[in-house]
């Protein structure tokens, strides 16, 4: 029997109708657009097996054990490829009057599923994966898919997997009754036996275009939950709304008015801006992985080293996320404490997090072994330490105890180890000197809680080696992360980006504005959680610690100095005052909100501190003003992305992509705006100095208003794009 063959490396989609016929061979990829080649040879293709009375029946599948990753996402942007019809040819594979069975091996992604799901019949192979991720691309499935998938599988399950865009294992696949079978074998030999049994049967009941979409019983009231929860976790990204409604447009139209409304509702999202936005985002994630440094390490001369058995030190809130993540990754760890009492804390920490992970591991093909003491070892004793592999350091964040730890990894641990600190704001090298091998220290900077954050700032100091950079980066990616390499200074890049942004929210507040007014905006800009409401969560304490260390606050402070004055700058001591009046956050109950009881999250208004800032304003003379949405989010936001134009001028990232991968992954930056610079670059960099330069000359004494000289010098050059920022950074200003 002839057969197609939908080759699909995630870039590349070709086919090959076998050889008795003839040959063709084309690309939807990188070098074609998506209404190229391929889709023609797919036309010609199955026109060809159509008219040809020898051909009984047809099977697609993929090249390489890959069915399609669907189509190349570069080509997207262009506007000159986005006239790919690929939905026509899905409903050409569906009209074939010779059964079409789809093999997919691999993974059938976007445009790869929606092939599969115009074949009359689908096989899998238990190993393979499956999954319409448009929505992540700010995109919906846009041949088709959002009218066949809910006739097949059903609205519920359509409309989970069309706007969260997950990918779902093969097992869940046959369950959903997206698939027809699955095998554990050769899936292309048993498509072909499938295909060879089918032939003759009517292919009527098998086009899904013609079937109706199943009934649920409560379908206008499942519609409407389902419309409120889709809007609520899409926080502004408007691609899961528009997913929602193009799978509602299948309960309520006939399949041909479904796929006007399916087109239409592509038309707008490609014109979104918030698609070029996640596409970028997904690149920039790629980007990262190609790491260097100023002084010419990289990713391509560098080799890690391997880890075969890492020790975690300090069982705290930061230590216990980074065990389960090392115990989730299969490597064995040994966990240490300072005392007994702090272990046994630690341990049942550690155990509970561990549990909770195997129960959402459940029935799938992984399980945690956690129970052997090969694999997870409780200690007090730093001997332990002699043959790890790699430690990480998560202990209190205090210089002296983090130094006192890193001299004796130094005369305990095997030559060869990486010595990793989850510091989140040290220096790097101050750490390091307190060590005989500086070449292997580096920051490893977890978010917590960290066997649920993606991101992993690897943070590289004077000495560290390029095989140390890359061993890090290389556990972060047998973790599941995604590490960013960056240089090292007071709070590496997230963290010094993030001073700005909380210190005009405090501003904010001292001026007239409220927590809660300061959070909604910020919100509803698409940020998980507002500045006061993640102070709360993180605990107002640690940063009045910090503080207290700096000198900032606190009995060392000179007498005299004035209250809302630092070093002759703008400070405000509201956070240290709450402190003072005992509010620390979730964890008491109370802090910028209420909360129902200690540790609860419900953030409510709370009237003790509206009253508390009247007084306050009263005390310092300040007169209380309206301060709009729009001057809360300039203020907070473009502070910050200041900040990162002089992260870039100082080479601490290699670029703006650094930056935004970090604010997405690791700060609830809304992903549909790209991340901090590349929304700078959406807004205008014009924009965002003329309002820097606004805010400033408000606010002389706040220097993190005043624009960066980087910022200026893209605004005289015309206002680049963000990929030729770099370019416009003239090698002396890109100091260590
Ligand atoms: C336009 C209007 C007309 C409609 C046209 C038809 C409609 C459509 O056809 C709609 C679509 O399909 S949209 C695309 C849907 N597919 C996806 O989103 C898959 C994205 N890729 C993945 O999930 C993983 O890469 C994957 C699971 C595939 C592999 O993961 P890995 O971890 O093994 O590898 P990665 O590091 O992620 O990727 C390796 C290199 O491949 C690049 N890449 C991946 N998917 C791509 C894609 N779909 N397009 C372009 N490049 C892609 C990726 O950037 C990376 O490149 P390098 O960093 O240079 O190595
Ligand atoms: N909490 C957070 O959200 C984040 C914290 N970090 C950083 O991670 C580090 C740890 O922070 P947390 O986990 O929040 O602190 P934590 O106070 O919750 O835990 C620290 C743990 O270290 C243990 N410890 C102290 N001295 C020790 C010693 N000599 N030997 C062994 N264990 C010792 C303590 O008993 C405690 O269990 C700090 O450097 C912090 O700045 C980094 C990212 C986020």
């Amino acid at each position: 029997m002839p057969r197609f063959t939908l080759t699909g490396s995630h870039t590349s989609l070709s086919l090959d109708l076998f050889a008795d016929l003839h040959k063709v061979k084309a690309l939807l990829a990188s070098a074609e657009p998506v209404s190229g080649a391929v889709l023609q040879a797919l036309e010609d293709g199955l026109k060809k097996a159509g008219a040809d009375s020898s051909v009984k029946a047809v099977m697609i599948c993929g090249e390489n054990g890959k069915f399609s990753a669907g189509a190349d996402i570069r080509g997207f942007s262009a506007p000159k490829k986005r006239g790919g019809a690929l939905g026509p040819i899905v409903s050409l594979i569906e009209s074939s009057e010779k059964p079409v069975v789809a093999a997919i091996e691999g993974v059938a992604l976007g445009g790869g599923l929606e092939v599969a799901l115009g074949c009359h019949y689908r096989i899998a192979h238990a190993k393979a994966r499956m999954g319409l991720p448009e929505v992540t691309l700010g995109l919906l499935p846009g041949a088709e898919g959002t009218q066949r998938l809910p006739r097949l599988i059903g609205v519920p399950a359509a409309l989970d997997m069309i706007t969260t865009g997950k990918h779902i294992p093969a097992t869940e696949a046959l369950k959903l009754g997206l698939v027809d079978e699955i095998v554990e074998e050769n899936t292309i030999e048993a498509a072909i036996r499938l295909a060879n049994k089918v032939i003759g049967q009517p292919l009527g009941p098998r086009r899904l275009s013609l079937k109706p979409v199943p009934k649920l019983p409560n379908m206008e009231a499942f519609l409407r939950d389902a419309a409120v929860r889709v809007k609520r976790q899409a926080r502004g990204c408007l691609a899961p709304e528009l997913c929602f409604q193009a799978v509602r447009a299948a309960t309520e139209l006939p399949f041909a008015e479904g796929l006007r409304r399916e087109r239409e509702l592509f038309q707008v999202l490609l014109s979104s801006g918030q698609a070029r936005a996640l596409q970028y985002a997904f690149f920039a994630e790629r980007a990262v992985h190609r790491w260097a440094t100023p002084t010419g390490a990289s990713w391509s001369s560098a080799a890690p080293q391997p880890v075969r058995r890492a020790a975690v030190i300090g069982l705290g809130t930061m230590g216990r996320g980074i065990v389960t993540s090392l115990v989730k990754a299969n490597i064995p760890v040994v966990a240490l404490e300072q005392d007994l009492e702090y272990l046994n804390k630690g341990r049942k920490a550690v155990m509970l997090l561990l549990e909770r992970e195997a129960m959402k591991m459940e029935g799938g093909a992984q399980t945690l072994d956690f129970h052997n003491p090969a694999r997870l070892q409780f200690t007090v004793d730093f001997d332990l330490l002699r043959d790890v592999d790699l430690v990480i350091e998560a202990v209190f964040e205090n210089m002296a105890l983090k130094k006192e730890i890193f001299h004796k990894l130094s005369k305990i641990c095997k030559p060869g180890a990486l010595l990793c600190t989850n510091t989140s704001a040290l220096n790097i090298d101050e750490i390091a000197s307190a060590t005989s091998r500086p070449q292997q220290v580096i920051g490893t900077h977890f978010f917590s809680p960290a066997h649920v954050m993606r991101l992993l700032e690897i943070i590289y100091g004077r000495h560290t080696s390029p095989s140390a950079i890359a061993t890090a980066m290389q556990l972060a990616k047998t973790l599941k992360k995604v590490g960013v390499v960056v240089g090292n200074c007071f709070g590496f890049v997230g963290n010094r980006m993030m001073f700005p942004y909380v210190e005009q929210a405090v501003f904010l507040l001292e001026e007239g504005s409220r927590p809660e007014a300061v959070d909604q905006a910020l919100e509803d800009f698409g940020f998980k959680i507002g500045p006061f409401r993640m102070s709360d969560l993180a605990g107002l304490d640690v940063g009045w610690r910090s503080r207290q260390g700096q000198g900032l606050t606190g009995p060392s402070l000179p007498a005299g100095t004035p209250a809302r004055q630092r070093h002759g700058q703008r400070y405000s001591p509201l956070p240290d005052l709450l402190c003072e009046h005992g509010r620390f956050g979730q964890k008491n109950a109370k802090g910028w909100y209420q909360y129902e009881k200690a540790g609860g999250r419900t953030a409510t208004p709370d009237p003790w501190l509206h009253n508390f800032l009247s007084q306050y304003r009263d005390t310092h003379g300040i007169k209380t003003r309206f301060i709009d949405q729009e001057e809360i989010l300039e203020r907070c936001l473009f502070s910050l992305i200041n900040e990162g134009f002089a992260v870039l001028a100082e080479g601490i990232a290699s670029g703006p992509e650094h930056l935004d991968v970090i604010y997405v992954n690791g700060y609830g930056w809304p992903k549909h705006t790209g991340g901090p610079m590349f929304y700078a670059s959406t807004v205008g960099l014009p924009r965002v100095l003329a309002k820097l330069q606004k805010y400033s000359e408000a606010h002389p004494d706040v220097p993190r208003l005043r624009p960066n000289a980087f910022l200026k010098k893209l605004v005289a050059v015309g206002n680049p794009p963000i990929k030729e920022w770099m370019s416009y950074l003239s090698q002396q200003s890109a100091k260590l």
